[in-house]
C-alpha cells in the first residue's frame, strides 16, 4: 500500500500572450505549490484492473483523471500489474488550485513506485501533458515560470509566504473562460526575473469578475486585509501572510462569509518531499 498527497497549486501571476491555431493559449505563469492536498492511496493488483473507489459530482469512473493517468501508463509501459486507488478529496473541483491535474500526476509517480517501472520524470510528464496542461508541473514537483500552453517550465525559487485561499462556491470551467471574447490575449511576453522582481497581474481575472458575483465579492472581502488575487482560471483567491497567526486571525473573520484555508507556499511540493522519503 502506498499513500501519497495531491497538493494544490497557486498561479502566482498569469499573462496571456496571445493564441495558437488549435485554440490554446501562449501563456506565461508562475507556480507555486501549497501544503495543502489530495490524498491518494494505491494497492497492487496482479490482474491489470484499475479501479478507483471514489465517486466526484459530475465524473464518471473512465472520465477521472486518475484513470485516464494509471491507463495511459499500463499502455506506455506494457505492465500487466493493476490497482486499486482510493481518493480522499480535500480540494475543490474547478477552483483553479489544479486538483484534477494533481491528482493525474500522483497517479503517474504513485503507480511508477508501485509498479517498478523507474520511468523517467520527463517521460512522466509528457504522458501528463496529454492529460492536461498543468500536469507536467506537478510531476516535476518544483515551483517554475511556465511558458507555451504551459509545459515549457523553468524552476524558480519565490519566497515562500503563508497563504489564505478563499474559496467561493463556484465551480469555473478553465475552457468557457479562455473562449471569452472579452478575455484580453496581448499581454508582451517578460523575463523570468522582472516577474520574480516585480510580480504580474492574472489577465484572467476581469473576466472571472465579470462572470461570477461570488468571485468578485470574494476578491472585495480579502482586499480589506491584503492584496487579493485570482489562481489560474478560478474560483479561488488568495492572498499572502508572513506568517501563519496572520493569515489565520483574517480566515477566522472571512470564515462566517466564505470556506477557505491557510497553507504554506512551498517550492518543493509535498508529493515530491514524501517521494524523497521513501527512496
Ligand atoms: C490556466 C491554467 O489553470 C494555469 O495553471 C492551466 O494552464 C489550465 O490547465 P488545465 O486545467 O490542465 O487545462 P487543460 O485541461 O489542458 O485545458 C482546459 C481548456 O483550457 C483551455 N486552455 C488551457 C491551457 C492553455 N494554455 N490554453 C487554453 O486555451 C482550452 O480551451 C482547454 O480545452
Ligand atoms: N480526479 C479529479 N479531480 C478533480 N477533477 C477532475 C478529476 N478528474 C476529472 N476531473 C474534471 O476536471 C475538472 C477540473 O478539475 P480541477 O479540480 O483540476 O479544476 P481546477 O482546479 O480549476 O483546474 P485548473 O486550475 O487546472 O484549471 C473538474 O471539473 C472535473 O470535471
Amino acid at each position: 500500500m502506498l499513500t501519497l498527497p495531491a497538493p494544490a497549486k497557486l498561479n502566482l501571476m498569469l499573462h496571456i500572450l496571445g493564441r495558437r491555431a488549435d485554440g490554446y493559449h501562449e501563456l506565461q505563469t508562475l507556480f507555486q505549490f501549497l501544503d495543502h492536498a489530495d490524498e491518494l492511496t494505491f494497492n497492487l493488483r496482479d490482474d491489470g484492473e484499475i479501479h478507483l473507489h471514489a465517486q466526484l459530482p459530475g465524473v464518471d469512473h473512465e472520465h477521472n483523471l486518475i484513470v485516464r493517468a494509471a491507463r495511459l501508463l499500463q499502455r506506455h509501459s506494457g505492465t500487466r500489474l493493476g490497482a486499486d486507488i482510493h481518493l480522499h478529496k480535500r480540494l475543490p473541483m474547478g477552483g483553479g488550485l489544479g486538483g484534477g491535474s494533481s491528482d493525474a500526476a500522483t497517479t503517474l509517480l504513485g503507480l511508477d513506485h508501485l509498479w517498478q517501472l523507474r520511468l523517467e520524470r520527463t517521460t512522466l510528464a509528457g504522458l501528463g501533458l496529454s492529460l492536461g496542461a498543468d500536469v507536467p508541473v506537478f510531476v516535476h514537483g518544483h515551483a517554475a515560470f511556465a511558458e507555451g500552453v504551459g509545459e515549457r517550465l523553468t524552476p524558480v525559487e519565490p519566497e515562500e509566504p503563508w497563504y489564505l485561499v478563499l474559496v467561493p462556491q463556484v465551480s469555473v470551467s478553465t475552457a468557457e473562460i479562455f473562449s471569452d471574447p472579452l478575455l484580453t490575449r496581448d499581454s508582451p511576453a517578460i523575463k523570468v526575473r522582472s516577474v520574480l522582481e516585480r510580480g504580474g497581474r492574472n489577465d484572467c481575472q476581469p473576466v472571472v469578475e465579470k462572470r461570477y458575483e461570488e468571485v468578485r465579492n470574494a476578491l472585495i472581502l480579502l482586499n480589506n486585509f491584503v492584496s487579493a488575487r485570482l489562481t489560474g482560471t478560478g474560483g479561488c483567491v488568495f492572498g499572502a501572510f508572513p506568517n501563519k497567526p496572520e493569515a489565520d486571525r483574517v480566515l477566522d473573520q472571512l470564515s462566517v462569509s466564505l470556506p477557505g484555508f491557510v497553507a504554506k507556499g512551498s517550492n518543493v511540493s509535498m508529493l515530491h518531499r514524501k517521494l524523497e522519503a521513501l527512496s
